[in-house]
């Protein structure tokens, strides 16, 4: 099993997990079908998402919140949603690497997806 430690480990990562996204009964359609997601814009994004998180590269320049409540106001993503997304998340990191920057991607991953989640609850409510 690899460490989790370069650019092209996080390109493969986040490829592997949307590859299992897309195709995801339970949370798949928020992209393919809700957001209608460019997967060549959207794929670099993520990559310098991760990156920043992990490596502290200032790569990442966005506000990851505010591109989901749109998506939210669409469709609800609820708890359970989010839940589903860290499980996959945590197997595809799982699934090929181990230390303590995987551990970190699974951890940080986690917060912000609750966090998330919660944001996601209260603009429902004050809608
Ligand atoms: C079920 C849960 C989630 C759904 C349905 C979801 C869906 C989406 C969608 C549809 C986009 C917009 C893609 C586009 O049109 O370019 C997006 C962007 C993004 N998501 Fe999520 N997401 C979820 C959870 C998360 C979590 C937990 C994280 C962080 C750990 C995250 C991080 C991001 C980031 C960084 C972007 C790019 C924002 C930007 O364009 O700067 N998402 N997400």
């Amino acid at each position: 099993m690899k460490l989790l430690e370069s650019r092209e480990d996080i390109e493969f990562l986040v490829n592997s997990f949307y590859k299992k996204v897309a195709k995801d009964k339970t949370i798949g359609f928020f992209f393919t079908d809700v957001a209608k997601v460019n997967w060549d814009h959207h794929l670099p994004k993520m990559y310098s998402f991760w990156e920043s998180l992990l490596f502290g590269q200032a790569s990442y320049k966005g506000n990851p919140m505010a591109m989901h409540f749109p998506v939210n106001e669409k469709v609800a993503i609820e708890k359970p949603h989010f839940a589903h997304w860290i499980k996959l998340w945590t197997e595809t990191v799982e699934e090929n690497f181990e230390g303590e920057t995987a551990e970190a991607a699974i951890y940080k991953a986690s917060n912000i997806a609750n966090l998330m989640a919660y944001k996601m609850e209260i603009a429902r409510k004050l809608k």
